[in-house]
């Protein structure tokens, strides 16, 4: 049936079953003017939104529309897991136009709910608005983190090991077969529809202490540059330490490209990177995903690499950026 069809009260009601999974922190959920929910003693709160647009952030030929629902959840789950927060509640805006099908809202509500099962967060409210283009997403997300302990950019100190967990560049790898249609790309491809948020690790992190941290959605580069700006020092990395997976090197050679700039510039990996004291190698390196791949020192807030040919590059603030020209 088309949305215009079914109707906005129609098709909120249709939604708004199964969207509590977590209980104990909600007086009011979906219905009223506004939702309710519990904060916890000795907590400050964290807040944070993503949009996602159609055309600009998913497409319909490389996602299903439940990988829409599940990755707009990742990459606000993924802010949270930035500040080494617990994510706790969701509200969700759509303007979707009136001849979609609501076979497709559904699935990408299946989607989100995945998600928000999985991490134990509710979903609260919302709002639906008609469109003349395309669906535009948009989740606010609500978390908490134990008073005085969110690991800020500002945070890197000069002596700090710098680290990025798993992979980085997978996402980009995905959607790039996707967009020269290449097969052989598996891993990768889910990477790009279906990427998960580190919260588990942002949390680790935290708690071991580390000084600054960033969630990587527009490219290595670019969330370096912000924690050099905001923390007012310097970062140098060695390019060959960068943890590439296998299919990011087959695609890089297919398509005669450099695969650390699936890495620099890719974006969307959701993956985290953090400066931490030099004391905490051992510890970071015994978490097993994690990576150290450079240091930060005094100096210019920039950011620079070793190439694997030894030289030094600046690293300037690219990645994904919405209006270049
Ligand atoms: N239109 C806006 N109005 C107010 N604040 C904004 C707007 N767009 C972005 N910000 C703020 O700017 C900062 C950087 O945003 P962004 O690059 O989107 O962060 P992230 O990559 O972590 O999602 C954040 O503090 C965000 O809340
Ligand atoms: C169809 C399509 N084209 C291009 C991309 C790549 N892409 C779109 S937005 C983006 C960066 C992240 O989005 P943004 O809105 O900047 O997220 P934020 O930094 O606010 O978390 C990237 C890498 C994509 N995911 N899908
Ligand atoms: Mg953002
Ligand atoms: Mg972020
Ligand atoms: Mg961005």
């Amino acid at each position: 049936m088309e949305l215009k069809n079914l109707g906005e009260f129609n098709f909120i009601h249709s939604i708004e079953s199964d969207t509590i999974y977590d209980p104990n922190t909600v007086v009011q959920g979906i219905g009223d003017d506004c939702a309710v929910y519990k904060v916890t003693e000795g907590y400050e709160q964290l807040v944070s939104t993503d949009t996602m647009v159609e055309g600009v952030h998913f497409s319909f030929q490389y996602m299903m529309p439940y990988d829409v629902g599940y990755r707009l959840m990742t990459a606000n789950l993924s802010d949270i897991a930035a500040m080494g927060g617990i994510p706790r509640q969701v509200v969700l805006s759509v303007a979707a136009p009136g001849h979609i099908d609501t076979r497709i809202l559904e699935e990408i509500y299946r989607g989100v709910k995945e998600q928000c099962q999985h991490y134990h967060v509710n979903l609260i409210g919302g709002d639906t608005v008609s469109i003349d283009g395309p669906m535009v997403w948009t989740i606010t997300i609500i978390g908490e983190i134990p008073q005085g302990k969110a690991v800020l950019r500002s945070g890197a100190q000069p002596g700090d090991v710098v680290g990025v967990t798993n992979y980085i560049g997978y996402a980009a790898t995905g959607l790039g077969s996707l967009s020269y249609n290449l097969d052989g790309y598996p891993m990768t491809r889910i990477g790009h529809q279906r990427p998960e948020p580190q919260i588990e690790l942002g949390i680790t992190l935290r708690e071991l202490g580390v000084h600054s941290m960033n969630d990587i959605s527009d490219g290595l580069s670019s969330e370096l540059n912000e924690i050099a700006k905001s923390s007012r020092v310097s970062i140098i990395i060695d390019e060959t330490l960068i943890p590439l997976h296998e299919e990011t090197y087959k695609l890089a050679e297919a398509l005669q490209t450099n695969p650390i700039d699936y890495a620099l510039l890719g974006g969307e990996d959701f993956q985290l990177v953090f400066t931490a004291p030099k004391e905490l190698s051992k510890a970071l390196e015994n978490l097993g995903s994690i990576t150290l791949i450079g240091e930060v020192i005094e100096g210019e807030p920039v950011v620079q690499s070793v190439t694997k040919a030894k030289e030094i590059r600046l690293l300037e603030a690219k990645g994904y950026n919405h209006f270049h020209e």
